[in-house]
């Protein structure tokens, strides 16, 4: 094992995804089972005393990869020398509301945890947003901290290429190790388009394989797109252990890096590709290696996914205005 631990930040820790996800990374789920990490955990004031019965719980699982858990209240502190920021602390939406509902409940907490991060994380910080409305909140945490390069900033969208990917193999009666190169295009939210056209399911096209147009429109997409509100009307609570295990998902594979031929779906500042406006954080289809990612390029567009791509851009550059208007954007 090497000896200098890993200083991964979670803010929203003794909230209910912190409750799988902490535990998940404690055990060696992100760094692997040689990288000692130390937990940095942020919350408000009046649930510290939450979180420290989650850290004695933490205690109580003597993880071998456990280095040290700190916990707090001052983002100032918790992101000193932090080398990847998991932030996932906002409120959830709850029954008949959009994600982006939220943008002014949480907003706020992005400029703050933004401008922290900007003075006080180590130089090689990756941040993750989680909490809602993911990529718009990535966008104010980003402009917050000018100091650290854009391409350091991404939201969370693992979670719905893995309800992708879990369609699409129970659809094709497959499993999903047989499934590559799904993509999530734009907002993590109900204008999101899940992209099978350069899907491949055990090496074939995945839209020539299912061949099913109205299954695609009307079940796939609708599906993927609208899970979040399900699971909420069901569980009465928004999704957590799935929303951990695609935030570990989505970090280690930004760290470790995306297996050969295949890629992985990320909310990252565009850079004008596939025609999504410059700046915004939208999901693409991306390969990474070593911390880096990049967008993959090249793919053909065609009319149907072109007006979907469309759309959920259109939606990005409304949220990125509205927050602008409230003064949010660093
Ligand atoms: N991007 C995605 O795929 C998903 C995102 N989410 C979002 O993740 C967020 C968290 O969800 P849950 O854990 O279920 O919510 P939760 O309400 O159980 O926990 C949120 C925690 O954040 C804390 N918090 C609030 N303000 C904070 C601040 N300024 N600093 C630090 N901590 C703060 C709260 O005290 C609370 O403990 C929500 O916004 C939810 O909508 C949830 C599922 C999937
Ligand atoms: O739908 C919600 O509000 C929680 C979430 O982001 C998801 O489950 O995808």
């Amino acid at each position: 094992m090497s000896n200098t631990p890993v200083k991964v930040a979670v803010t929203g820790a003794a909230g209910q995804i912190g409750y799988s996800l902490l535990f998940r990374i404690a055990s060696g789920a992100l760094l692997g089972p040689d990288t000692p990490v130390e937990l940095r955990l942020l919350e408000i004031t009046p649930a510290l005393k939450a979180l420290e019965g989650v850290v004695m719980e933490l205690d109580d699982c003597a993880f071998p990869t456990l280095a040290g858990v700190e916990i707090g209240d001052d983002a100032n502190t918790i992101f000193n020398g932090a080398n990847v920021a998991l932030l996932v602390g906002a409120r959830p939406r709850t029954k008949g509301m959009e994600r982006g509902d939220l943008l002014e409940a949480n907003g706020a907490i992005f400029t703050v945890q933004g401008k922290a991060l900007n003075e006080h994380a180590a130089d090689d910080i990756r941040v993750t947003v989680t909490g809602n409305p993911a990529n718009t909140n990535a966008l104010i945490a980003k402009s917050n901290a000018p100091d650290i390069p854009a391409e350091r900033f991404s939201a969370l969208t693992r979670l719905d290429h893995n309800r992708a990917l879990a369609q699409l193999s129970r659809k094709t009666g497959t499993s999903v190790n047989d499934l590559r190169k799904m993509t999530i295009w734009g907002n993590h939210s109900a204008t999101q388009y899940p992209d099978i056209f350069h899907a491949e399911v055990a090496g074939k096209n995945a839209a020539e394989l299912v061949n099913d147009q109205a299954w695609l429109e009307n079940d796939f997409i609708p599906t993927v797109q609208k899970r979040g509100a399900a699971i909420i009307e069901a569980r009465g609570s928004s999704s957590a252990a799935s929303a951990a295990a695609a935030t570990i998902d989505h970090a280690r594979d930004w760290l470790k890096g995306t297996a050969e031929g295949d890629w992985t779906s990320m909310a990252v500042v565009s850079d004008g590709s596939y025609g999504v406006p410059e700046g915004l954080i939208s999901s693409f289809p991306v390969t990474t290696s070593n911390g880096n990612y990049e967008i993959v390029q090249g793919l053909e567009i065609n009319e149907f996914s072109r007006a979907r791509i469309d759309a959920s851009a259109t939606e990005l550059g409304e949220e990125r205005d509205a927050v602008q208007a409230l003064g949010l954007l660093g």
